[in-house]
């Protein structure tokens, strides 16, 4: 199985949902015409970008607005699509959602951010999830993380040994710790012998300048695209053999001696 995955690397606007889901869906047709993806990643809270202090006003209520959104994209362009993440709004808090549709335009799977990020103040607006990112698309056991996440690898090795071989993240992450981005990404790929498809967005909002550099790593830990700074597209065909061939050329997985991390 080799699927051809696109990052859309989107400048979103602050606090403007209208205008972000009118420019996901011109960049989605945009995508398809240009790579014919089989799937199509979005960055993290692409709807409203960090505009946090006005939730109560543009956060999705129940998500109910993007899951008809992405299952309509998904439906329409014959794609799966792991929909970045969302600010959820429930009756008594928001959450940070990705939603994930199949190429049918089916929900197939839903994750809210486990680890809230205080340097962007998600602590004081957001709650956090509590379950696994895991689900299957396109036939591939996959897990999707978001952002900040990646600093924690238990969260996602809790994810690969119950046999995700695709790592999506989809992130916000400024450009003065692109450094750690690059670093944790090509970590997260090499020590879980899995690719790493992460969408991260360009541009600014009022408080940070964003990083691009959204990548597409083998589970060799070889970048096999990767962006610039700006907003644009990267695609690769990844090939998911290539997991059993790494794993099976140095058998972390079956090395792994549990009861003594304790
Ligand atoms: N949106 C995020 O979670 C940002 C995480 C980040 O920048 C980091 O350094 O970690």
């Amino acid at each position: 199985m080799k699927p051809v995955i696109t990052c859309i690397q989107l400048d979103i606007k602050f606090g403007d949902p209208a205008f972000n889901y009118q420019q996901v869906e011109e960049k989605v047709a945009v995508a398809v015409e240009k790579d014919n993806p089989a799937i199509i990643v979005l960055p993290e809270l692409w709807t409203t970008g960090y505009d946090l202090t006005r939730l109560d006003v543009i956060a999705d209520e129940k998500g109910e607005k993007t899951k008809q959104f992405l299952s309509q994209l998904a439906k329409k362009y014959h794609v799966n699509i792991i929909g970045g993440s969302v600010a959820k709004k429930m009756q008594d808090n928001v959450t940070n959602t990705m939603y994930i549709m199949n190429n049918q335009g089916e929900f197939v799977h839903e994750y809210s951010k486990l680890h809230l990020f205080k340097l962007m103040d998600e602590h004081h607006y957001l709650t956090a999830g509590t379950a696994k990112g895991l689900f299957e698309i396109n036939g591939i056991k996959s897990a999707g993380v978001i952002c900040y996440d990646i600093r924690f690898p238990e969260w996602i090795r809790a994810h690969t040994t119950k046999g995700a071989e695709i790592l999506f993240v989809v992130a916000e992450w400024p450009l003065p710790r692109l450094n750690h981005w690059r670093t944790l990404l090509l970590s997260r790929a090499i020590e879980n012998q899995c690719y790493v498809v992460a969408c991260n967005r360009s541009g600014s909002d009022p408080n940070n300048e964003f990083a691009g550099h959204s990548m597409i790593i083998d589970p060799w830990g070889t970048i096999i695209a990767e962006a610039d700074e700006n907003t644009g597209f990267i695609s690769a065909e990844i090939d998911v053999e290539t997991v059993k061939q790494v794993r099976g050329q140095i058998p972390v997985f079956e090395d792994r001696l549990p009861d003594y991390y304790k």
